[in-house]
């Protein structure tokens, strides 16, 4: 069954609260969020509101209202009219602030006589934000609380020892780096969405103290490492060993596996360090003989790999994107790139995906095979490659986060999702091996070394290589030495 995507990909949603706050009337109210929640307030590429802003625009009724309310509906209305937000933001301006903007009859006077000075304390305050980051904008029904808010981090950050003993490498980077920093924060957000807003807007969160990724995301001496020196070669050793379809099951065996939703999947090994059982745990043997991969046929069912592909349509698939250059703050930007020009979406808990009954089985299914907890492992990356599509030469393993609480990645789990008619291979050039997609197969291979599980295993590059003809589907699951999910909360990863 082909898919069909749902809506178009542009309709989206920029902020985890847009349907809360479209629900509190905020898209009538405050620009900022019409500008970050087009699909729930229904403008722009969501367009079904092209009606409604026809009736609103109605010859008649317009210049009625405008002759009988020449008034501003908000009273910080002249200290944005002052601030040029009369042509920056002219859609709520002129329907919020008609008589501020001048755009009703008797308006220029009355401005003229009653408006405020540049002095505006209010004016004023809003560009005081500007030192801090991203100048703060503060309208709509929540404009009080944000007001509020910007009052108490001029305090913070002008005033507050918290903030002035701060080392100066760390009051430098705390900037807000989005206008709306302190909305957000008045409507509970610092609290709400710690890893975003604390990397984000810490002046707004007062929390400049944990820009600092040191003090934020301590080492966590009781964290339980998923491998051990040595434990990368059992466990390949026993996925190969009890792979059910490699042998005659029992209908006690079968039944067992269709309880616990373990599929009835065979093994097929492309390349293992020796086919004896491995004995000696050192570095040097382990450059010697040859590295693991493994595929895992019939690994999902239809069903499974459509509802896959299906989120992936639901959430929108979008350019996928590299790993770029690293913030003082930790957090890591995204970087275009031309080595890899696929489309990717996301199956996390944020976006309600990770914790559906197919995508939860899936999870389960994967860390029993691999005897690592779910939480070690990333959120699933749902791939999309139309013809001429690939993704070349690279490891995935990521140098950074070998001193991240999550530690490094250890291994990736890849699911191919569909079959391709034409090309579309994983292919390991150093290793001569090519894996071709099959719908339900699974993939998996180490980036660490047996070893020395948090060193990187230089070998394990890999990419994937145009699609010919047909579309593919895939999923990475990265799984790593650490739990990855409770680190992603905080911003630590
Ligand atoms: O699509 C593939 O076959 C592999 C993709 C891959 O290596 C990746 O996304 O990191
Ligand atoms: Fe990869």
């Amino acid at each position: 069954m082909k898919p069909v995507p749902r809506r178009n990909i542009e309709c989206i949603d920029i902020h985890i609260n847009c349907s809360l706050w479209a629900g509190d009337s905020e898209c009538e109210t405050n620009s900022s969020v019409k500008k970050y929640c087009p699909l729930s307030c229904g403008v722009g590429k969501c367009g079904n509101n092209s009606t409604k802003d026809k009736n609103k625009d109605a010859p008649n009724r317009g210049k009625r209202e405008q002759k009988i309310l020449c008034t501003d509906d908000h009273e910080l209305c002249s200290g944005w009219a002052d601030m040029g937000e009369c042509d920056e933001n002219p859609k709520y301006m002129k329907k919020n602030c008609r008589k501020s903007c001048g755009v009703c009859e008797g308006a220029a006077t009355t401005t003229a006589a009653t408006s405020k000075t540049k002095t505006d304390p209010i004016v004023d305050m809003l560009k005081r934000t500007g030192n801090f980051g991203e100048k703060q904008v503060a309208a709509g029904e929540k404009g009080q609380a944000t007001l509020d808010n910007v009052r108490e981090m001029i305090d913070y950050m002008e005033k507050s020892d918290d903030f002035l003993t701060l080392s100066s490498k760390t009051q430098d980077n705390c900037r807000n780096k989005n206008e709306l920093c302190s909305f957000w924060a008045a409507v509970g957000e610092c609290e709400a969405n710690v890893s975003f807003m604390k990397v984000q807007c810490a002046p707004a969160c007062k929390t400049c103290h944990l820009i600092d990724m040191a003090t934020r995301c301590p080492e966590l001496p009781d964290a339980v490492p998923a491998l051990g020196p040595g434990d990368l070669n059992k466990m390949f050793e026993r996925i190969v060993e009890r792979a059910p379809g490699n042998r005659t099951l029992s209908d006690v065996e079968r039944q067992r596996l269709e309880k616990s939703d373990m599929t009835e999947y065979s093994v097929k090994v492309y390349s293992r360090p020796s086919d004896e059982s491995a004995t000696e745990v050192n570095i040097q043997s382990d450059r010697k003989l040859p590295p693991w991969v493994i595929t895992l046929d019939n690994f999902l069912t239809d069903e499974e790999t459509d509802a896959l592909i299906q989120h992936g349509y639901d959430e929108g698939y979008k350019r996928s994107e590299d790993v770029g250059a690293q913030n003082f703050d930790g957090s890591v930007e995204s970087k275009k790139s031309t080595g890899r020009t696929s489309e990717n979406a996301w199956c996390t808990t944020r976006n309600g995906c990770r914790e559906k009954i197919i995508p939860t089985r899936i999870l389960n299914r994967m860390s029993t095979v691999m005897g690592i907890p779910p939480q070690n492992s990333e959120d699933f990356q749902i791939l999309k490659y139309d013809v001429g599509q690939f993704y070349k030469t690279h490891h995935d393993y990521i140098p950074h986060q070998k001193s991240r609480q999550c530690g490094p990645r250890i291994l990736t789990f890849f699911l191919y999702l569909s079959d391709v008619e034409a090309g579309g291979g994983t292919d390991f050039p150093d290793l001569g091996i090519t894996v071709m997609p099959k719908k339900g197969r699974a993939l998996l291979w180490p980036s660490a070394m047996n070893a020395d599980p948090m060193g990187k295993d230089g070998r394990m590059m890999h990419q994937a290589l145009p699609v010919e003809k047909g579309l593919k589907f895939g999923a990475n699951l990265w799984t790593h030495m650490y739990d990855y999910q409770a680190p992603q909360l905080t911003g630590c990863n």
